[in-house]
């Protein structure tokens, strides 16, 4: 479940604080966001121009087309700007209020600038009463608290229980102001038993602070819906955010304080190329090779198999050389079967790979009966060492790449081949092997699990892959070109 969180908040053109942030923060920690504003806020990172609030109606009327039509999981309130609005937001929670509630009791920007009202502290106050969590900074938890602001670490879980007992709310109390140290966080329940969780960090060097209580607060709303509980998604916004404020001087955003780089995890991480569907990779590959199988067509053997009037003794080469093939072939398959962790997976390459035994079995009785096999020709060789080569560096992935060819330019070759023969066709019997539903099935599966595996692998181990498949198109042409190459006909 995607948790949809709902931010109410003030505006930030330059995207560092307010509804931005948290827009990105909820994004970044795994919920999908929405935003309704309170205040259109003229500010950019070194401080606040101006502040706008539109109609308090309006106000309503965005809070209710949202909850008319969208099952909220969290809220995030953040900046209110003066008490009208806090009451608004009040009336709205009364209706219809979000499974989690996270009050970011905003009042004085990083830059030292009010974005509450001072009469409006006794509206936020009565908004606390609908809120689990609140998020103060120090000098907010003083306002709060009804004190001046805290100058230690101490202070500041004192101030915090008080507020939590007078409020029956669940506080986070910030200790990003206070100067010095490692930088700590308490979650302070009053409630139960005057439980304290603290959490400590080290403190970054750096300007990129704006914004981050609200980040902060965003990302607990979205990670109290993922995790459950209040102190593992605290924790875990907590990592996020440091990583956050860690990248964000890479941004280069403003001369003030700049804002915290939401996704530098995520990109680092998660890289920013779109992963190809299966089935768009598939049709990819096959068009990289759509020469190499113009000149498998090409062939004489080829053209020879598709008129019927190829040389009885070239074909018979050419079976004998598949049934030299087949054994390490089905090798190859069963390798990708000890390797597989799938277990329909390591079922479909081990049914492949005795199917390949079955027909060696049935080739080499029906060419030779006792006689011995003959050597194998040198395409044989390279194409079954590539395979064998492949299996033995054991990579999966790599591996099955290499073995599609076989599937794939056969099941392809064989049905067209098979549609257009008629009964009388002499090598009907190869061309309907090649040619039935059941090879068809199994071309089909082997595509999808190596596409799927692919589109799954990073970008070198898709690219490894890709030169395994090609390579074997490649043999698949020797072996097509060796009857007629290698041995005069007739
Ligand atoms: N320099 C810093 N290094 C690491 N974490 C920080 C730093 N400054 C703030 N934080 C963290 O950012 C969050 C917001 O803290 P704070 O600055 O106290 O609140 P606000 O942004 O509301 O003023 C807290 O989790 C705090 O621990
Ligand atoms: C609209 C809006 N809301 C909140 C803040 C506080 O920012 P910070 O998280 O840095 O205290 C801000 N600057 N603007």
């Amino acid at each position: 479940m995607i948790p949809r969180v709902l931010s109410i908040a003030g505006t930030d053109p330059t995207g560092g604080a307010g509804i931005q942030a948290d827009l990105k923060s909820i994004a970044a920690t795994g919920g999908y966001g929405m935003a309704v504003v309170t205040a259109l806020v003229a500010q950019n990172t070194r401080g606040v121009r101006g502040v706008h609030v539109p109609p308090a109606g309006f106000l309503a009327d965005q809070l209710a087309a949202v909850s008319d039509d969208v099952e909220i999981d969290a809220v995030k309130i953040g900046m209110l700007a003066d008490a009208t609005v806090a009451g608004v937001v009040s009336d709205w929670l009364r209706r219809c209020r979000p499974p989690v509630v996270v009050l970011d009791p905003v009042m004085v920007a990083t830059s030292g600038d009010r974005l509450l009202d001072p009469d409006a502290e006794r509206a936020l106050r009565e908004l606390i009463g609908h809120a689990d969590l609140i998020t103060p900074n120090i000098p907010e938890l003083a306002v709060l608290a009804g004190a001046s602001p805290a100058s230690d670490w101490a202070g500041a879980v004192a101030q915090a229980l008080a507020v939590s007992r007078r409020y029956r709310v669940l506080v986070l109390a910030k200790g990003g102001h206070l100067a010095g140290g490692p930088v700590r966080d308490a979650l302070v329940d009053a409630a139960g038993g005057q439980a304290v969780v603290e959490f400590r960090g080290e403190r970054l060097e750096t300007h990129n602070t704006h914004g981050t209580g609200c980040s902060l607060s965003s990302a607990v709303a979205t990670l109290r819906v993922r995790l459950g509980d209040w102190a593992p998604a605290v924790a875990a916004a907590r990592d996020w955010l440091a990583e956050s404020i860690a990248a964000g001087a890479e941004l280069g955003v403003g001369g003030g304080n700049g804002p915290v780089h939401h996704l530098a995890g995520l990109w680092s991480r998660g890289g920013l190329r779109t992963r190809p569907r299966p089935a768009r990779l598939a049709e990819r590959w096959w068009q990289q090779v759509a020469e190499l199988r113009r000149d498998i067509e090409a062939l004489p053997f080829v053209r020879g198999l598709a008129e019927g009037d190829l040389d009885r003794a070239a074909f018979e080469w050419y079976l004998a050389q598949d049934s030299c093939y087949l054994r390490d072939y089905s090798r190859a398959l069963a390798a990708a079967s000890t390797l597989a962790t799938e277990p329909s997976a390591q079922r479909f390459w081990a049914d492949c790979a005795q199917g390949a035994l079955v027909e060696e079995q049935r080739l080499h009785r029906a060419l030779l009966g006792d006689r011995p096999r003959p050597p194998a020709a040198p395409s044989t060789t390279r194409y079954v060492d590539h395979l064998l080569a492949t299996a033995a560096r054991g990579d999966y992935r790599v591996l099955i790449a290499a073995l599609l060819p076989c599937f794939w330019l056969y099941q392809n070759l064989g049905s067209r081949l098979a549609a257009r023969s008629d009964a009388a066709h002499p090598y009907r019997a190869w061309l309907d092997a090649y040619g039935d539903a059941e090879f068809a099935a199994q071309n089909e599966r082997a595509i999808d699990l190596v596409t799927t595996a692919a589109v799954e692998a990073d970008e070198p181990t898709r690219d490894r892959m890709w030169r395994a498949f090609r390579a074997s198109c490649e043999h698949e042409a020797a072996f097509f070109a060796a009857p007629l190459a290698a041995r005069p006909a007739g």
